[in-house]
């Protein structure tokens, strides 16, 4: 997801020495719906570029006695999404390849047509929209397995045993506070196993009733309830020969716990309105945030459930019993967000990294997430420091919100996000919560999971 708007709204940054060229190229793509700026000193671009989104920008070879080729390596370090078009006259050409070989995506040679300049602008933005996608198709694979390393000897420890495990078809119960990582973990122990291969199946317990969630899991034959229109087969056979996920197994259901217990143990199950039985060879990994063991006591989970679910338990460590490991997150979250909103690079400063260690993270590492994500879009300089964290209880930095006001120019979906965000900082429960925003419980679930709230 990215806060600049799609082409042909791309932003344009145009860096070169002659106002009068430059004024012809704004024209020229403002016309065509891009939003221009420019600059006639090179300083002045490279702090454009540093302060503001930009998808492109065309960079002349020579600014006013400066070099456009020699600055280009701290242009693609200030703004690392940047798509840079190297403007040259004709005799400097083989500079321009050179430019290319050190990250500049083309070149464009003077005097250019105003439809050479529109096109070559409008290939380097159906590129970006390329990265884009493929970005997001990343992130919705399972998490590569090698991004899980850890400094922490509690961490590691975790990770040891997590490999060893992944390695038999033993069910795995992932234990620790929410947001500590449960869902990575088991995307990676699947990773990790034989299965890797096969599907990985995800069931959100919670995000259904006890009827969808029997039917999501085990499917439903056509006509079998009111609105079965069509059969679905469910995530057990979709899981089949890989894993099946059983996220918030804590709030799994009683009344459908004894079919649970049977597909555990023998892997065996019937479709909703169906008299055939089923299988499906699944490694079943669960996780919850729950004390499944309190739950039994007050008979609100079976025992033998736990039991089979619970063959090797991890618990995983909360942010705050890990601390080696924040460094590390936080300036990988600080380059997944710089690039995904095309922002220039930041860096997190001495100062935020010693407020950071100093804080608690009761929300964990999706807390730290969300933190460095609006850090990183409210910071407007390279550095984000404290000011920019707002952590815990502390007033957000000054500005933030203005970029997901009604009307401001970003995604429906960042909206929704920010104000899910807000009512639920407000509400004194996400029952409450739900019924502000006029949503089901299972449905505000889905929304906090997609946003990582
Ligand atoms: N090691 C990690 N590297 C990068 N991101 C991580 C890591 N661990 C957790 N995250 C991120 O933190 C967020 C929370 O992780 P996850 O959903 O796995 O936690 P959880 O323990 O399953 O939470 P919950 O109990 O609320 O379901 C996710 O957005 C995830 O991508």
């Amino acid at each position: 997801m990215s806060n600049l708007p799609a082409a042909p709204q791309g932003r344009i940054l145009a860096i070169d020495d002659d106002p009068g060229l430059l004024q012809n190229f704004a024209l020229c793509l403002e016309d065509a719906g891009y939003r221009v700026n420019t600059a006639t000193r090179l300083q002045e671009g490279m702090k454009l570029a540093a302060s503001q989104p930009f998808h492109v920008c065309l960079l002349d070879r020579d600014i006013a006695g400066d070099s456009g080729l020699d600055a280009l390596p701290r242009l693609r370090e200030l703004a690392p999404g940047l798509r840079v078009i190297m403007v040259t006259a004709h005799s400097h050409v083989e500079d321009a390849v050179r430019a290319i070989a050190e990250g500049a995506a083309d070149y464009l040679v003077k005097p250019c047509s105003p439809a050479q300049l529109r096109i070559a602008v409008a290939r380097q933005l159906d590129t970006l929209d390329l990265l884009s996608r493929l970005e997001t198709l990343e992130r919705q694979q399972p998490r590569q397995a090698s991004t899980l390393q850890s400094n922490s000897p509690a961490m590691s420890e975790v990770l040891a045993v997590a490999r060893q495990v992944a390695r038999t078809d033993a069910n795995v119960l992932l234990l620790g506070e929410s947001g500590t990582g449960k869902g990575v973990l088991a995307n990676a122990i699947h990773g990790w196993s034989p299965r890797a291969s096969r599907p990985l199946a995800t069931v959100n317990c919670p995000s259904l009733s006890a009827e969808l969630l029997e039917s999501e899991l085990f499917g439903h034959a056509k006509g079998s309830f009111t609105g079965a229109t069509q059969s679905t087969q469910g995530r057990a056979s979709h899981a089949d020969g890989g894993t099946l996920f059983l996220d918030e197994v804590g709030d799994f259901p009683l009344a459908l716990q004894p079919k649970l217990l049977r597909f555990v143990q023998d892997k065996e199950y019937e479709r909703i309105g169906e008299p055939d039985t089923r299988r499906a060879d699944v490694r079943i990994i669960s996780a919850t945030n729950r004390d499944l063991e309190a739950m039994v006591r007050d008979n609100s989970f079976r025992l033998d459930l736990l039991y089979r679910l619970n063959v090797i338990s991890l618990v995983l460590p909360p942010l705050r019993d890990r601390r080696e490991d924040l460094a590390a997150l936080a300036n990988g979250f600080v380059r997944r967000y710089a690039n995904s909103y095309h922002l220039p690079a930041r860096h997190l400063s001495e100062q935020a990294l010693l407020r950071m260690q100093a804080y608690a993270w009761p929300g964990n590492v999706r807390e730290l997430q969300n933190v460095i994500e609006r850090a990183v879009i409210l910071c407007t300089g390279e550095q984000i420091g404290p000011e920019h964290l707002a952590l815990g209880g502390e007033p957000a930095p000054a500005g933030a919100g203005s970029g997901v006001g009604v009307g401001a120019p970003v995604s429906l979906e960042t909206l929704e996000r920010a104000h899910i965000e807000a009512v639920m900082a407000h509400a004194e429960t996400l029952e409450a919560a739900a019924r502000t925003l006029g949503i089901d419980g299972s449905t505000l679930y889905r929304k906090r999971k997609a946003y990582g709230l």
